[in-house]
C-alpha cells in the first residue's frame, strides 16, 4: 500500500461494504484527530474549480453549494469517492457472476497476471479484501482509498493514480482468477490451501507448435480489465498493482485495442487482424442454458472444489498472428483457411452471416465446400464432442519484433465450463489439423485460471476459496 499515515483504504466490509461507508467513516475520524488530516488538505491547496464544476454536473448546484459549506469537513473526502460519471456507463459489481463474462464485451482490454510474493494466508487475504473494495469503487466510476488522487494529505503519495479522473467509469468490468500456481509452489500447498485447487485447473499440456514465453505465460493471479476507454482499463490495472506492491509483483500484462468477439445478440460481428468477422457463432449472453451447459462450472466431485461452482475457466493464449505473409496470400486462401467469407462471414456452404454452417456439402471437385482442415470446421461442436466457449478476446499490437514485423495478433480469450473437456481436445485437434494455425499463427502466450463466482457486498474476491 501506499505507507501513507492518513491510508483509508476501506478494510473488506464485514457487513456490507456499500460504496465505501467504512471507509468515509474512517476518513472522517482521521480527519478529526488530526489538523494534517485528508478534509483540511484542500483548504491548504485550494479545491479545484474543475471539481467543483464537475460536481455541479453530477448533483446539480445544490451539491457545490453543500460541498463549498463543508469545505473543511468530510464533505470534501466523500465528494473525492463520488461517480463522475452517467449510471448507464457503469457495469454492476455484485451479481450472481463475476462481471465480464457475459457482460457485452468492450472494446478496450488490458489484461494482467500476477505472481504473489508472499506466503502468508492472511496478508493474500488483505490483498483480496482491497482488491475487492478497490475494484467496487473504480467499476462505480470512483477513486480508490478514502481520499482518492487529490485530497490525501499533500505530503503523502494520492490513494488513486489520477489518470482516470473525469473519464466515467466507461463500462469497466474487472474479472479475477487464480491460477494453478496460486495453490501450490514447489509440491507444497500454498496459504493453507491443501486439497483447494480444483480438478479442472490444470497445468495446460504443451500443444504442438506451442512458442509460449515463460514472461508471457502462467500467473498465480489474473486481472481482466474491459472498459470502453483504455486509459479507464489501464488505470484499473495499475491501480491493484500499485495496492499489492510488496504482496504481489506483474508478470505478464496485455493491452487488447478491440474486441474480437460478440458476447451479445444487441452487438454487431467486429473483426479480427485478419480481416474477419470474428464472434459470429460464439455463445452469447441471451443462450442462458448454453452457457450453464458450457461456460459455468459445477461443484465438482469434492468438497474441497465447491467454492468454484458458479464460476468459470478462464483460458488466455497470446496468439501472434503472421500478418506480413497472410496479407500476400489470395482472398480465395484466406477465406478457404477460415472455412467463411472475409466481406460477410457467411459459411461457405452458403447463406449469410448466421447462416448454419452445413459441413456435408460438396463442390464440383467433389470437396467440401468447407474444407476440412479450415478454422471453423475443427472449431466447430460437431467436431469436438458438441463442446462450446464464450470467446472474448482482443486484437494487439505490441510494436515490432526487430526484424520488420508487426508483433501484431489476438489475445486470445476464452470462458469454459471445465478445460479438460471444453478447451484442450479443440486447440489440440487445431494445433495438429488447422492449417490457419499451422501456416500463420504462434501461440507466445498462454494462461488457465479459475473465475470464482460473482461478488455479493461483504463478500470479497475468492472468499468462498478461503472459508
Ligand atoms: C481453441 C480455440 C480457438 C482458438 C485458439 C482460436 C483462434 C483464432 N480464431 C480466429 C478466427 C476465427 N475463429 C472463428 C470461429 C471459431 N473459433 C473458435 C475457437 C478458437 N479460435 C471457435 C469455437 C469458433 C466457432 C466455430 C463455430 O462454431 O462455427 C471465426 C469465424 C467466425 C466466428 O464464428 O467467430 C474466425 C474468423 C483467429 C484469427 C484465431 C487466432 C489468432
Ligand atoms: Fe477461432
Amino acid at each position: 500500500m501506499t505507507g501513507c499515515p492518513f491510508n483509508h483504504e476501506p478494510e473488506a466490509p464485514d457487513g456490507g461494504s456499500g460504496p465505501s461507508a467504512v471507509g468515509l467513516a474512517g476518513a472522517a475520524a482521521g480527519s478529526a484527530g488530526s489538523a494534517a488530516g485528508p478534509a483540511s488538505e484542500p483548504a491548504k491547496r485550494g479545491f479545484s474549480r474543475r471539481g467543483l464544476l464537475s460536481l455541479a454536473g453530477i448533483g446539480g448546484a445544490g451539491a457545490v453549494a453543500g460541498l463549498a459549506a463543508g469545505y473543511l469537513g468530510h464533505d470534501a473526502v466523500a465528494a473525492s469517492a463520488a461517480p463522475a460519471t452517467a449510471p448507464s456507463s457503469v457495469v454492476p459489481f455484485y451479481g450472481e457472476r463475476q462481471a465480464g463474462i457475459v457482460t457485452p464485451a468492450q472494446d478496450r482490454l488490458h489484461m494482467a497476471a500476477f505472481d504473489v510474493t508472499v506466503e502468508d494466508r492472511a496478508a493474500v487475504i488483505k490483498l483480496l479484501k482491497d482488491w475487492t473494495a478497490a475494484a467496487e469503487a473504480m467499476t462505480a466510476g470512483r477513486t480508490t482509498g478514502a481520499t482518492g488522487a487529490v485530497d490525501g494529505p499533500y505530503d503523502a503519495p494520492p490513494e488513486d493514480t489520477g489518470e482516470a479522473l473525469d473519464l466515467g467509469a466507461g463500462n469497466l468490468t474487472l474479472t479475477f482468477g487464480f491460477g494453478p500456481s496460486f495453490f501450490e509452489k514447489d509440491g507444497k500447498a500454498r496459504f493453507g490451501l491443501e486439497g483447494r485447487r480444483p480438478d479442472a485447473l490444470i497445468d495446460l499440456p504443451h500443444f504442438p507448435g506451442d512458442a509460449l514465453q515463460p514472461e508471457r505465460t502462467g500467473g498465480d493471479l489474473v486481472v481482466q480489465a474491459c472498459a470502453d476507454d483504455p486509459q479507464v482499463a489501464v488505470h484499473a490495472i495499475r491501480n491493484l498493482a500499485r495496492i499489492g506492491f510488496g504482496n504481489v509483483r506483474v508478470r505478464w500484462s496485455q493491452l487488447g485495442f478491440g474486441r474480437t468477439s460478440s458476447t451479445s445478440r444487441a452487438q454487431a460481428t467486429p473483426r479480427n487482424l485478419f480481416g474477419f468477422k470474428d464472434g459470429t457463432a460464439n455463445l452469447k449472453s441471451e443462450d442462458t442454458s448454453l452457457l450453464d451447459d458450457h461456460v459455468w462450472a459445477t461443484a465438482g466431485t469434492r468438497p474441497g472444489e465447491a467454492w468454484m461452482s458458479g464460476g468459470s475457466y478462464l483460458v488466455s493464449r497470446r496468439i501472434r498472428m503472421l500478418i506480413e505473409i497472410w496479407d500476400r496470400t489470395s482472398l480465395r486462401e484466406q477465406e478457404g483457411l477460415i472455412g467463411r467469407t472475409k466481406g460477410a462471414g457467411a459459411p461457405l456452404s452458403g447463406g449469410e452471416e448466421f447462416s448454419v454452417p452445413d459441413f456435408g456439402i460438396k463442390g464440383r471437385d467433389g470437396e467440401p465446400l468447407i474444407a476440412l482442415d479450415s478454422h471453423v470446421r475443427l472449431a466447430h461442436a460437431d467436431q469436438n464432442n458438441g463442446v462450446k466457449m464464450l470467446r472474448r478476446g482482443y486484437n494487439y499490437t505490441d510494436g515490432s519484433d526487430g526484424v520488420g514485423h508487426l508483433d501484431a495478433g489476438l489475445f486470445f480469450i476464452a470462458f469454459v465450463k471445465d478445460p479438460r473437456t471444453h478447451y484442450v481436445p479443440m486447440q489440440m485437434a487445431m494445433a495438429k489439423s488447422d492449417r490457419l494455425a499451422l501456416e500463420y499463427l504462434k501461440h507466445t502466450g498462454s494462461g488457465l485460471f479459475a473465475v470464482p463466482p460473482g461478488f455479493k457486498p461483504g463478500g470479497f474476491i475468492g472468499d468462498g476459496l478461503f472459508t
